[in-house]
């Protein structure tokens, strides 16, 4: 559907379609979706039922309607079947097999919050999942939603070290909205389709850790002025508040953060289905900085990240973002590996 081309860091097209698969489609993976009755996880998997690479949607979440979720969703006639998997008894079923897990498990914020108040809730669900993934699914690609993205991915990654099972290519923080938001932002700003926008948003998911390099936009972004530029990335740092102070006390983003995910899920399916040129952006084990994980292009395949693309040159203002970001990142992944190693 889209096709795009990231630079300098790479210079291979970058697609985000959902439709657009090859004929040669392997279109037999099996991918679960654990959180999937809550608010990101019920339209993610409305999505996912869609994609024809999908032939076994796994629902699994601890909330009562999580059969009624999948009852309701195997009514569409698209191929995938879709299954429901309630409580932890029922955990091992939904992972064993699995190609790809995605996980939105966990809560969200409400106004006045930061990610890293979710901590404390949230790296116990994702550490509990990633261990039942070691056990049952340990090639799986791990794509974790749940926040605060900077520490669960150290989490599940530390749980996966310790069962002996783990493969850095095959954990994946989930920075896509960022993307999106960019591209959605950048559209608006040079009166295009979105969807042609290519922009690199590097670092991790939490506020200044959110690394927009707008100079290296395709097609560049119509601001002259440097105080516009920092407005945008700073908007783009702070996107998600902006939908979390807007829904009131109602919960953070989930109905683009769905698309953002089923977009990511779709890019990983099509490197796993040995399609060549998939590029997205996530938060993976690194060696490119200071910080043992960071987000930037990477080039996906048959196991997951094939190749780590870098960030390319930037400006000197957004060397002055990456040297802010450091720090926090330092911080929110020492969080996890302490709370994992305890
Ligand atoms: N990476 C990103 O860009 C984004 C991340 N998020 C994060 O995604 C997470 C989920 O957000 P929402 O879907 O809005 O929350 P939600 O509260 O609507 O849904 C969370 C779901 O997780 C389930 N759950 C809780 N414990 C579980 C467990 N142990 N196993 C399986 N399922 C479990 C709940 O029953 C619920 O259905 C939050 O942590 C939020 O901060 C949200 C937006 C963007
Ligand atoms: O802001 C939040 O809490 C949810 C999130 O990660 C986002 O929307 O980017």
């Amino acid at each position: 559907m889209f096709s795009r081309t990231l630079k300098p860091a790479a210079s291979v097209t970058f697609q985000n379609g959902f439709k657009n698969f090859s004929t040669s489609s392997q279109n037999n993976f099996k991918v679960v979706v654990a959180g999937a009755a809550g608010g990101i996880g019920q339209p993610l998997g409305l999505l996912l039922k869609q994609n024809k690479l999908v032939t076994n949607l796994a629902l699994y979440d601890i909330a009562p309607v999580t059969p009624g979720v999948a009852a309701d969703l195997s009514h569409m006639d698209t191929p995938a079947r879709v299954s429901g998997h309630k409580g932890p008894e029922q955990l091992a079923d939904a992972i064993k097999c699995a190609d790809v897990v995605v996980i939105p498990a966990g809560v969200p914020r409400k106004p006045g919050m930061t990610r890293d108040d979710l901590f404390n809730t949230n790296a116990s669900i994702v550490r509990d999942l990633a261990a039942c993934i070691a056990a049952k699914a340990p090639k799986a690609l791990i794509a974790i939603i749940t926040n605060p993205v900077n520490s669960m991915v150290p989490i599940a990654s530390e749980v996966l070290k310790k069962a002996g099972v783990y493969d850095p290519n095959r954990v994946f923080g989930v920075t896509t909205l960022d993307v999106v938001r960019a591209a959605a932002f950048i559209g608006e700003i040079n009166g295009v389709d979105p969807g042609c926008v290519s922009i690199p948003v590097i670092g991790g998911h939490s506020g200044v850790t959110i690394i927009p390099v707008l100079s290296q936009c395709e097609p560049a972004v119509k601001l002259s002025d440097q105080s516009k530029i920092e407005a945008l990335t700073k908007r783009i740092q702070e996107a998600g508040t902006e939908v979390v102070k807007a829904k009131a006390g109602g919960g953070s983003a989930t109905l683009s953060m769905a698309y953002a995910g089923a977009r990511l899920v779709c890019s990983l399916l099509r490197g796993l289905n040995g399609e060549s040129n998939v590029i997205e952006c996530a938060y993976v084990k690194s060696d490119l900085t200071e910080a043992t994980y960071f987000a930037n292009p990477l080039l996906l395949g048959k196991n997951g990240l094939e190749k780590n693309l870098g960030f390319g040159n930037l400006n000197g203002y957004e060397q002055g973002l990456l040297k802010a970001a450091i720090p926090e990142l330092l911080k929110n992944i020492k969080t996890g590996e302490d709370f994992a190693k305890k």
